[in-house]
Formats: C-alpha cells, sequence, structure tokens
C-alpha cells in the first residue's frame, strides 16, 4: 500500500438543497475509502443493478467502505468502484471525515493474476 490521506469535508446547510451541490458525483481513486459521516446524512451511492441513487444512512459509529478505481482495477473488475455524490440538508451542516487508502504513486496499477 502507498500513502494514505485524510480528507475532512465541511457542507454548510442550504435552505434549497435541489439546486445545490454538495459533492458532484465521482468514484474514488483510491484502493478502499473508510468513511465517517455524522448524523445529518446525504451521502449517496449508485445502485449497481438498477442506476438508482441509494442513500446511505447514517449509523453511529460506523464506517462506510468504499471501494475505489485501484482496487477495481486490481482485481480485474470483480470489485466495482462505487459513484457517489452528496446531497446537502436545508438547516444542518454536516461533517465527514475519509481516509483514503491508495496505492503507491510510482505504482503501475493492473489485475492481479
Ligand atoms: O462527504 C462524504 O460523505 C463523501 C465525500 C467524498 O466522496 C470524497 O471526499 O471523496
Ligand atoms: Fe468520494
Amino acid at each position: 500500500m502507498g500513502p494514505m490521506a485524510i480528507n475532512i469535508n465541511y457542507y454548510p446547510p442550504c435552505p434549497n438543497p435541489s439546486i445545490t451541490i454538495g459533492a458532484h458525483r465521482h468514484c474514488d481513486v483510491s484502493c478502499i475509502t473508510l468513511l465517517f459521516q455524522d448524523d445529518i446524512g446525504g451521502l449517496y451511492v449508485r445502485g449497481t443493478k438498477s442506476n438508482n441513487w441509494i442513500h446511505v444512512n447514517p449509523i453511529k459509529g460506523a464506517l462506510a467502505v468504499n471501494i475505489g478505481d485501484s482496487l477495481q482495477i486490481m482485481s480485474n473488475d470483480r470489485y466495482k468502484s462505487i459513484e457517489h455524490c452528496v446531497a446537502v440538508d436545508s438547516s444542518r451542516a454536516r461533517i465527514s471525515i475519509l481516509l483514503f487508502v491508495n496505492p503507491k504513486f510510482d505504482s503501475v496499477i493492473g489485475p492481479f493474476s
């Protein structure tokens, strides 16, 4: 494994969440991402069977574990990098803390043989 990075995200409340983006839809480039969110909610993941967005209900003390692009490549698509996004709340600020576990910066990524 290579370097890890910690992100702390702060999403201020917005009176009109329908026209606001907290985090645009994306996949992480990491191998895995450990995600700790407070009790506000707002994280959505893209369903793998239907294309709908699924809300990740916050569970007190729980970590969400995301597969990133690097692990998808290393596993030859057995594990899928999950698309996700964040919606903001109309009245409450939200904080999330993420640990990205990355491959080494200079490593060449490919499927395990
Ligand atoms: O705030 C969140 O729950 C997710 C943030 C995120 O996806 C990211 O920083 O890559
Ligand atoms: Fe992300």
